[in-house]
């Protein structure tokens, strides 16, 4: 069996009057993420892990935020096409995890969900994903409100 690891990261700006969408899931919050698609973090953290893996560079890369193609894009679509280039490669999921850094709002009664989306998007068992969150602790720009960071590593196999 072949196995690669992929890492990514990514931070994106809370801003007034936009949605909240985390991990292919919509929070009710009074600020959303800034972004040139709908900002997912978590999904970008994820995707970029999967591009990691596969030796493929990175979202901008294969997404970039000066198509206009992608304004506004929900990034389970991208996630989707990011994953088919893995599959193609002849990759399945092997198992990932993922920590969110918000100082708010409380992830706790969404990540079960994101989890479920997630694993829907790998065509992976719920057990293959985990997604953890954490503040800051009133730390740095998570702490201070200013944005979300997200991480996350994959490990992908093929047979
Ligand atoms: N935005 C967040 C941040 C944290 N959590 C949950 O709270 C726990 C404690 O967080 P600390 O940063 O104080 O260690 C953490 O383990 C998460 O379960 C959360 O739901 N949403
Ligand atoms: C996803 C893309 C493309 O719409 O735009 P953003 O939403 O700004 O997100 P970012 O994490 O900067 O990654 C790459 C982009 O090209």
């Amino acid at each position: 069996m072949r196995m690669r690891i992929g890492q990514g990261f990514d931070v994106h700006a809370f801003a007034k009057d936009l949605p909240l969408i985390i991990g292919g899931v919509s929070i009710p919050y009074d600020y959303g993420l800034e972004g040139h698609s709908d900002a997912d973090v978590l999904l970008h953290a994820i995707a970029d892990a999967c591009l990691g893996a596969i030796g493929e560079g990175d979202i901008g890369r294969h997404f970039p935020d000066t198509d206009p193609a992608h304004a506004g894009a929900d990034s389970a679509d991208l996630l989707k096409e990011v994953f088919e280039l893995a599959e193609h490669k002849g990759y399945t999921l092997g198992n990932l995890d993922a920590t969110i850094i918000a100082q708010k709002p409380k992830m706790a009664p969404y990540i079960a969900p994101m989890r479920e989306r997630i694993a829907e998007l790998f065509r992976s068992e719920l057990s293959q994903v985990n997604v953890k969150a954490t503040t800051s602790e009133k730390l740095g720009f998570t702490g201070r409100e200013e944005g979300i960071a997200a991480m996350a590593v994959i490990l992908l196999e093929s047979k």
